[in-house]
């Protein structure tokens, strides 16, 4: 699961924007994997431990082409000292746990009781880079719309990731607007929903 804190405006460069997202969370909890399943279409099913690693990708929204550098980090408290390196410059950072498993939250928030708002993220959104690419899809997506909005995502319920992001797209670029659920409406925890749900 994913909580996204936009940092900044993304660089805007005429109609080509870049925007560097850092992913963190605790160890195992479905980062790398969210990562692959974007900016490689592909779902790893062994599991390798992350010290740092780097992704790219390209997209289109509103008619601007949007390059996206994912920062995957380790969720391990060995590489607790370095993982601060990441943030320097970044959009926006993704707060990843995994929703079958809530000490993975708790590690995140200390406090198990915290939320996204508390945490001052500006979205919620819950995917499985297992069972659904579109959903993966959306929380980049979300992400990236947020980090140039700086505005909270609003509620919609995601049907389609395409037909989604076309919502989504068609809106002006500011302010924004996702299908990511609202802070207010914020789920609590649901242990019977599928492994590596997202959080923003
Ligand atoms: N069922 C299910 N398993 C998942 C999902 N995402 C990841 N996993 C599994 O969870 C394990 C850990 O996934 P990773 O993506 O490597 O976890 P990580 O957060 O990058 O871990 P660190 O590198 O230790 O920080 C792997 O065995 C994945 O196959 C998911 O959406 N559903």
């Amino acid at each position: 699961m994913v909580l996204v804190k936009p940092v900044m405006l993304m660089m805007m460069d005429g109609q080509h924007s870049r925007c560097k997202v850092v992913v963190v969370g605790d160890t195992q909890c479905g980062k790398t994997a969210l990562l692959h399943v974007f900016a490689k279409d592909n779902y790893p099913e062994n599991y390798v431990p992350t010290v740092f690693e780097n992704y790219t990708a390209s997209f289109e929204i509103d008619k601007h082409r949007i390059e996206l550098n994912m920062w995957d980090t380790s969720g391990s408290s060995y590489y607790d000292n370095v993982r601060p390196l990441a943030y320097p410059d970044c959009d926006a950072v993704l707060i990843c746990f995994d929703i079958s498993r809530p000490e993975t939250l708790d590690s995140i928030t200390k406090k198990g009781s915290l939320r996204a708002r508390e945490l001052g993220a500006v979205a919620y959104v819950e995917c499985s880079s297992r069972m659904c690419v579109n959903s993966v899809r959306d929380v980049f997506h979300i992400t990236t719309l947020v980090s140039v909005r700086r505005e909270p995502a609003p509620s919609l319920k995601r049907s389609t990731s395409r037909r989604t992001l076309k919502r989504i797209s068609n809106q002006p670029l500011l302010p924004v607007t996702s299908q990511a659920t609202p802070l207010e409406a914020t789920p609590t925890l649901r242990e019977d929903r599928a492994k590596s749900c997202t959080i923003m």
